[in-house]
């Protein structure tokens, strides 16, 4: 039997806390010592250009507008022809034509009522706001009843829920005022007010305050008290003047001029800081004089503020883009006083939604966060198209564009230049990132045509993280050492990151048990719980918190003095942005990896839960184009269902049908993913089950003027419906000439992608395997601290073209074993009922669950998980070979059988003829 390699080794706990306890500790009390003057950053591979002493003015940009922007008429979308029904969407409704009765009693009157009720006057139409925000949220599986007006929230708030996770971190102050992105004020010319809009919202705070403890039977404050108090806020109130003018006045200047000088001004004006980081200004001043800039700054360098200090010289509007609702709730949060700002997120109501777009016309939000998602929505794009002008579009964790990259998102495959220029009139790009490695990086740039020498990039690496690994062959036993011992033992916020969500609970529950104050977080829990687990570790009432990759994204608490993986990071750039969360005050701390080879093995297998097999692809591709899916007309797939038929994954489909859209030849558009089946109930006739697209589709309207008119209807109380079965919905453009071409292409480009995570994940591997092993704890490494050579690595792999590694994990997994094809054999003959295809039984074999074989069922197999030291692809072989020996077997069966049966058949009938 395969033994790991490293069992053996001598790492043993003694050597494992000294060698940890060898760095020297923080100091727990004030004053804490100066951090250790940042060595020099080793040189970039690409070109860091030195901030240049002036710059040229900036380059010509639209003129900002002088007043608010008027509201634009509103955009077609619900036409007028459509709200009286001419094409009789209920008559084809009761016609059956698209839809199923599921009731019999209904009846034809209640049709009459429905086409009535939409031959309302036009006053009554649907808001003209653009059906970009199709009342319903899409994917809402249930639509709430008709409700009084919601009460109104916040601008800035994305709904409650979201705000509490925003209300985890508290923003820094700056300087320009303390109310974090709720004071507006004009640095664009868009409506000249420079009133404090939350200043209200406190006197009423503490209005009710007062009222509160009147209530309580407090003392009641004299008329004294409540002057001071007035005093007081005029005085704050004044302040904040004098600081949002110097602001105003400092961004004139820089728009004369954006020298180093001006903006050093403006930074101290509007932040508070005396010098910019390095890549700060460089950055900045290329993104004010138009040029789209690729900017790679270490995790906590200070990346938000690249856009930030643009968006409040620019004249039009920054988009940001960004992958995480939670985590544009923290960056909107964290927008300066000055930079009044919004968000658009798909998960908003939709009262949420059309408040935003309302202060967007307005011309009160000068930096909006959007999801990537967005893209996606050809009436979103339309609101940019003429009455606001974007300066800047922002994109943020951009490596999430590039399929090389750790952490590809097939939504962010959509945004390339071509289209941000086609559809927004974009001219300048900011493309941010803490980690990417050298392909990555070229990937990002050509979608977004990036000139090659505007990038700017520093060390990727944080040099005041002290790193260390050990072997370890009882982590829980390890962390709980660890965590008692020098230098972690004196910490006051620790992270541990885990692989998995149930580990996350398990491990904070024994860190519990053995009185260490601990919470898990992974997405798996309930927002508000996030939050709270956020904020508890924010403000220091809990030690550790024991997460997934999950936590951290965007995570600016600035005192995190250690992070312990319990599990093995999926790629170094997973390990680079996790340890980043420790040490974003420049003070020295520590960060430990538990390896573990079973860790290992379990990571990757599940690294080919994404891959597709041809035969998969191919039957997948002539649904996607089958017969009844014509040219130009709205289709859609249920993602569960289709999920499960092919045995694909949600996320894959999607990067499939992206593919489909942005390759060189275009086949489908995508549209925004909708619930497709409504069940639409009429108040006294019971019930219709129908499909949206082919209403649509039968009257030649958008799935947004169905819903509109849905909701018309129930508004006005005719009517009530639930929508059910998310899925992705598209318009093919172009039927591929040659499918097998086609799926053949897609299948080698999906097996690429798995074989780079792959690559990356083995990379971080070898790098552990080489700190414990192969190390020869010279030159700064001892026992297990190995900062330098784990750096040394980190730059290296950086470097390189393809960011894989030497050294081939595949040695470290078992080449076969003699057992292999007779247990699978034995599986397949067992579970003779299953349609499997290879890869389907190779998943088994190493523990991954699939779509189509989901663990719920097949965890419980006896073969469940059995072979993950064995390499993925040998597994599929064996099971290849079996299931075709398994169907020539069948194959020859038949034939016998046929052969027989045909004799017998034959026999009389040859005879008979003969005889006749
Ligand atoms: N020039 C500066 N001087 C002092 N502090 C700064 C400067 N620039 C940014 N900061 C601070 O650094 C912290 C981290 O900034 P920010 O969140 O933008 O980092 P980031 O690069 O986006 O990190 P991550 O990649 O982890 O999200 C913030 O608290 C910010 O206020």
């Amino acid at each position: 039997m395969y033994s790991p390699p490293h069992a053996a080794d001598s790492d043993s706990e003694g050597s494992l806390l000294s060698d940890v306890s060898a760095s020297p500790p923080r100091r727990r009390s004030p004053p804490r010592p100066a951090p250790p003057p940042p060595p020099p950053p080793p040189p970039p591979k690409h070109r860091t250009r030195p901030a240049a002493p002036t710059k040229p003015k900036l380059k010509p940009t639209p003129p900002a507008a002088s007043a608010p922007a008027p509201a634009p008429p509103p955009p077609p979308t619900l036409r007028a022809a459509a709200l009286s029904d001419p094409h009789g969407l209920a008559a084809r409704i009761a016609a059956g034509s698209a839809l199923t009765a599921a009731s019999g009693t209904a009846s034809s009157s209640s049709f009459r009522r429905l086409v009535q009720s939409r031959r309302a006057p036009a006053s009554s139409a649907p808001s003209e706001v653009p059906s970009a925000a199709p009342r319903p949220p899409p994917t809402a599986a249930t639509d709430a009843p008709p409700q009084t007006r919601p009460k109104r929230v916040h601008p800035n708030s994305v709904s409650e829920v979201a705000a509490a996770s925003a209300a985890a971190e508290q923003p820094k102050r700056a300087r320009g005022g303390s109310e974090g992105n709720f004071v507006r004020l004009n640095i664009n010319g868009y409506g000249r007010r420079r009133t404090f809009k939350n200043s209200q919202a406190k006197r009423s705070t503490k209005c009710r305050s007062w009222r509160r403890q009147r209530a309580a039977g407090a003392t009641p404050r004299s008329q004294g008290d409540e002057e001071g108090d007035l005093v007081a806020e005029a005085l704050l109130e004044r302040e904040k003047q004098a600081a949002s003018d110097s602001v105003l006045e400092a961004v004139e200047s820089v728009r004369e001029d954006p020298s180093e000088q001006n903006l050093k001004s403006l930074l101290n004006a509007a932040y508070g800081h005396d010098s910019f980081r390095q890549g700060q200004l460089e950055a900045i001043q290329q993104i004010v004089a138009g040029e789209s800039t690729m900017l790679v700054l270490p995790t906590g360098a200070g990346k938000s503020l690249c856009y930030q200090v643009p968006a409040m010289i620019l004249p039009g509007l920054t988009l940001v883009v960004s992958p995480l609702l939670s985590l544009m709730v923290d960056q909107l949060r964290k927008l300066p006083a000055f930079l009044p700002g919004g968000l658009l997120a798909s998960s908003q109501t939709s009262d949420e939604f059309h408040d935003t777009l309302q202060r967007l016309r307005a011309g009160e939000i000068k930096v909006l966060f959007v999801s990537p998602e967005r893209f996606l929505n050809e009436e979103f794009l339309l609101i940019f198209r003429d009455t606001l002008p974007i300066s800047l579009v922002a994109i943020d964790e951009a490596h999430c564009i590039s399929e090389w990259s750790h952490n590809f998102r097939p939504s962010y495959l959509r945004l390339r230049a071509s289209l941000l220029r086609r559809k927004l009139n974009v001219q300048c790009i900011l493309a941010m990132t803490a980690t990417a490695t050298t392909q990555t990086l070229e990937e990002i740039m050509n979608a977004l045509e990036i000139p090659s020498d505007n990038l700017i990039q520093t060390s990727q690496i944080r040099e005041n993280l002290q790193l260390s690994i050990s072997t370890s062959d009882n982590r829980l036993k390890d962390l709980m050492l660890l965590l008692k011992s020098p230098p972690f033992v004196d910490m006051r916020s620790i992270i541990v990151y885990c692989k998995f969500q149930a580990e996350t609970d398990f491990v904070s529950k024994y860190l519990c048990d053995n009185n260490i104050t601990a919470k898990s977080y992974h997405s798996g829990l309930l927002i508000k719980n996030r939050s709270r687990v956020q904020e508890l570790f924010c403000s220091n009432k809990i030690r550790v918190v024991v997460a997934t990759v999950a936590f951290g994204m965007g995570l600016d608490k600035s005192d995190v003095e250690g992070v312990i993986h319990y599990s093995l990071p999926e790629s170094l750039e997973e390990y680079i942005q996790e340890t980043g969360r420790a040490g974003r005050d420049g003070r020295l701390s520590h960060c430990h990896l538990l390896l573990d080879s079973a860790t290992f093995y379990k990571i990757r297998s599940l690294s080919h839960s994404d891959g597709v097999d041809g035969y998969a692809m191919s039957k997948f591709l002539y649904q996607i184009f089958s017969s009844e899916n014509t040219t130009g007309c709205i289709c859609s797939l249920a993602k569960e269902l289709t999920s499960r038929k092919f045995d694909i994954k949600e996320e894959v489909l999607l990067t499939i049908l992206t593919q489909l859209e942005i390759g060189d030849q275009q086949y489908i558009r995508l549209l925004p993913q909708f619930s497709v089946t409504c069940t639409l109930s009429e108040m006294k006739d019971g019930h219709y089950v129908f499909d949206i697209p082919r209403i649509a589709n039968d009257l030649k309207i958008t799935m947004n003027e169905v819903f509109d008119h849905l909701h018309k209807l129930k508004f006005s109380g005719e009517i009530s419906f639930e929508l059910k079965d998310p899925a992705y919905c598209y318009v093919i453009l172009w039927r591929p000439d040659d499918f097998n071409a086609l799926s053949a292409n897609l299948t080698k480009w999906l097996s690429e992608v798995e074989s780079s995570k792959i690559s990356k994940l083995d990379a971080m591997f070898a790098l552990a395997n080489f700190a414990v092993k192969g190390c020869k704890r010279t030159g700064g490494c001892s026992g297990s601290q190995h900062t330098p050579c784990i750096q040394k690595k980190i730059m290296e792999y950086f470097s390189k073209d393809d960011g894989t590694s030497e050294n081939d994990c595949r040695t470290q997994l078992q080449k076969s074993s003699p057992f292999l094809q007779a247990d699978i054999k034995v599986f397949i003959q067992s579970n003779s009922f299953a349609k499997f295809t290879p890869r389907a039984v190779a998943r088994i074999m190493h523990g991954i669950s699939s779509p189509a074989f989901p663990s719920v069922t097949w965890s419980k197999n006896h073969f469940w998980g059995r072979y993950v030291e064995v390499d993925f692809p040998l597994v599929m072989e064996a099971a290849k070979a079996e299931l075709a020996r398994k169907e020539g077997v069948a194959v020859s069966i038949l034939l016998q059988r046929k052969l027989l049966l045909g004799m017998r058949v034959s026999t009389p009938g040859t005879l008979s003829r003969r005889a006749g």
